[in-house]
């Protein structure tokens, strides 16, 4: 199954074992935001409660004075407030409702703008942790894990909680509130005429159920979908420059077709069953308010005497204005309860973002400092590899890729790393970092287990310069400062001159305020690695790994930083990986890995007169190409072979 398929939701495991993710993202987040919870809350509750106000207010009038001439009176109003005129009371009703509507639209003011800065204060710190979780994650994490999927966590998932915080959950609070506040209002007016329209409540609350129960797995199926879309999409963007040179334009449209359609077909079946629901709520609706009709409008003209034989339930006042209340709220329930089918999916979609953001949260790294881990104060640069093995964690399983290596190394030494591609060159020195841990064996450093020292102490005195280099978005003066935010720009340019970086970037448009990486000017990846190469050099660490760092420069480039790495070196522990072998020539030792386990070590005169795999290489490259013997071709096309299979 390809990464990022609709069945393959890696991000499973992340979901948190606990039941409700949302109350505890509640309990963490929206406890510093107690007083706008609280204020918004409240402003929405009475604002809500202001909407009841009108209908009722018509209601009196038509009682009191449009159609009928009932006592004028007003529930938590005192009598001796009331007028008596019949055009007094009109003025007073109408200043009532205006009054009722200024304070709703400031309640409403208040309420979004305490509710907005709930959720965004909220979202804002939860997002921040989440990075913070994150990038504290052991670095296997990040192996079998699409760029794309990790930002969606960081992405997604937080907007979907924005969504939730920020419209939802306020609205319903205030659908509690209205559709309660109605119901309560319609059984204290006329308990016996309440009960024929609130009973549509059950039945709308029944139909939203049944709705959610239909649409939530489609609405999983069209995340899936859309999912895998965006995998196809990001994959052919980033490989556009194949896409075009082996004109295959084509056949990543037909894939992408299949992709749109398959999230066309999801989201259609989707919206088939949503339209499906509106109706049917307008009809539970419109049958409350018909049924309402009848039985208030015939208890009506009983009471007016235009029935003659009146059936038994018909009897008590009711009068035509509290007719009207009853008929304005009970058509007043079928938006709110549409909103309602709506609040309960997106919180199955929050919940849902939220386990995810949970797990994220919880998951503590694979590799992180124990509890008595001790800060390395400098290093003399002492390493020793004791019968190191270690496997990567792959979909099928575990890939061995170390085999009991040990070595030693005295602070100071200039250690080349040789081998054929794939023997585990870079995995070993990833192990010196504890960007991943040994199975078994040891790593020490100065004779202390890398396990048993602060990560941060131990990366410190590490400089690492990797093959792939990478530039973040910024000037070429802050990509070589990263990390050390207090260097001056004569630090910053002695780096670069000893990197053999200076001369091309005085050469940039604007030097060392040239802005590189993405969006930025784009640098080649040999100018790439001497940027790369006066980061780790400005950092002035006590070991100095260079993985493959000078095989995009030509010959005499890489003379010349050689040279300049050559004092640089001198006193402190530095490796070195090269295929280039003339790069570690010079080495104090040079170590030949082959296949996960070290086959040979020596300077280069003690490995070529051993004549063994390190003599191989060196002839191959000298020129003697007929050097390599078959075994070895035939050994490397095997693996080859396995890695394709894999
Ligand atoms: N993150 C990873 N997850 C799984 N397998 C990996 C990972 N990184 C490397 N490998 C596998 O481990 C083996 C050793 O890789 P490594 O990069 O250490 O070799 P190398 O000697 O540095 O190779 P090269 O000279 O090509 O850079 C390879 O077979 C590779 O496929």
């Amino acid at each position: 199954m390809a990464p990022g398929g609709p069945d393959d939701d890696e991000f499973e495991e992340l979901r948190a074992e606990e039941s409700n993710a949302m109350v505890r993202l509640f309990g963490e987040y929206g406890r510093g935001q107690r007083t706008r919870f609280a204020v918004g809350g409240l402003a929405s509750v009475f604002s809500t409660l202001m909407e009841l106000v009108p209908a009722f207010l018509l209601g009196v009038a038509i009682d009191s004075f449009l159609a009928a001439d009932q006592p004028f009176r007003l529930p938590f109003v005192p009598r001796s407030w009331l007028p008596s005129a019949p055009v007094e009371q009109f003025a007073f009703l109408i200043g009532l409702l205006a009054a009722s509507h200024v304070l709703g639209a400031a309640l409403g003011w208040l309420n979004s703008w305490a509710w907005n800065g709930f959720a965004q204060h909220f979202q804002h710190e939860m997002r921040v942790d989440a990075y913070d979780a994150m990038q504290r994650r052991e670095l296997s994490f990040f192996d079998d894990k699409q760029t794309g999927e990790v930002m969606s966590i960081l992405n997604n998932d937080v907007n979907q909680l924005e969504g939730f915080l920020t419209n939802s959950l306020n609205q319903g609070i205030g659908i509690v509130f209205r559709v309660g506040g109605m119901g309560a209002a319609m059984l204290l007016i006329n308990w016996r005429l309440g009960i024929v329209p609130t009973v549509i409540i059950p039945a709308l609350g029944y139909a939203s159920y049944v709705f959610v129960r239909r649409i939530h797995p489609k609405y999983q199926e069209v995340r899936s979908s859309v999912g895998q879309l965006n995998s196809q999409l990001e994959n052919n963007l980033g490989g556009i420059e194949v896409v075009k040179s082996y004109t295959t334009e084509r056949f990543e449209t037909d894939r992408v077709e299949a992709s749109s359609r398959e999230y066309l077909d999801a989201q259609w079946d989707a919206i088939t069953t949503r339209i499906a629901f509106w109706p049917t709520l307008r009809l539970v609706t419109a049958a409350g308010y018909t049924a309402t009709f009848l039985v208030g409008g015939y208890w009506v003209m009983v009471n007016r005497g235009i029935v003659a034989e009146p059936l038994p339930f018909f009897n008590g006042a009711l009068t035509a204005g509290t007719l009207v209340v009853f008929l304005s709220y009970s058509r007043r329930f079928v938006y709110p309860m549409r909103q309602f089918g709506q609040i309960i999916n997106d919180y199955q979609y929050a919940e849902a973002a939220g386990e995810r953001i949970v797990g994220l949260l919880d998951t503590p790294s694979g590799v992180t400092d124990r509890p008595d881990a001790v800060e390395l104060d400098g290093l003399e640069g002492a390493v020793e590899y004791d019968d190191v093995s270690f496997a990567y964690d792959t979909e099928d399983g575990e890939e061995q890729v170390l085999d009991g290596v040990s070595f030693e190394v005295d602070p100071g030494e200039m250690v080349g790393l040789v081998g054929p591609t794939g023997a585990g060159k870079t995995t070993l020195m990833k192990l010196l970092l504890r960007l991943y841990d040994v199975d078994d064996g040891a790593v020490r450093v100065d004779g202390t287990d890398v396990r048993d020292v602060t990560l941060r102490s131990l990366r410190q005195s590490i400089g690492y310069v990797s093959q792939e280099p990478y530039l973040f978005y910024g000037t070429v003066r802050e990509n070589i400062a990263y990390g050390i935010p207090d260097a001056d720009d004569e630090d910053v340019e002695a780096a670069a001159k000893v990197a053999g970086a200076h001369e091309f970037v005085v050469d940039l448009e604007d030097g060392y305020d040239t802005k590189v990486g993405e969006r930025g000017v784009k640098l080649s990846g040999g100018q790439r690695q001497r940027v790369s190469i006066a980061r780790a050099v400005l950092k002035d660490p006590d070991v100095l790994v260079l993985d493959e760092a000078t095989s995009h420069v030509d010959n005499e480039t890489e003379a010349v930083i050689q040279n300049s790495l050559d004092d640089l070196i001198e006193d402190r522990t530095a490796f070195a990986i090269a295929h280039r072998l003339s790069t570690v020539r010079h080495a104090d030792t040079i170590l030949v890995m082959d296949d996960g386990e070290l086959v040979e070590q020596g300077t280069h005169e003690d490995l070529l007169a051993e004549d063994g795999l390190y003599a191989t290489l060196w002839s191959v490259q000298v020129g003697e190409i007929d050097a390599l013997p078959e075994e070895f071709i035939q050994r490397t096309a095997e693996r080859e072979q396995a890695g394709l299979d894999d």
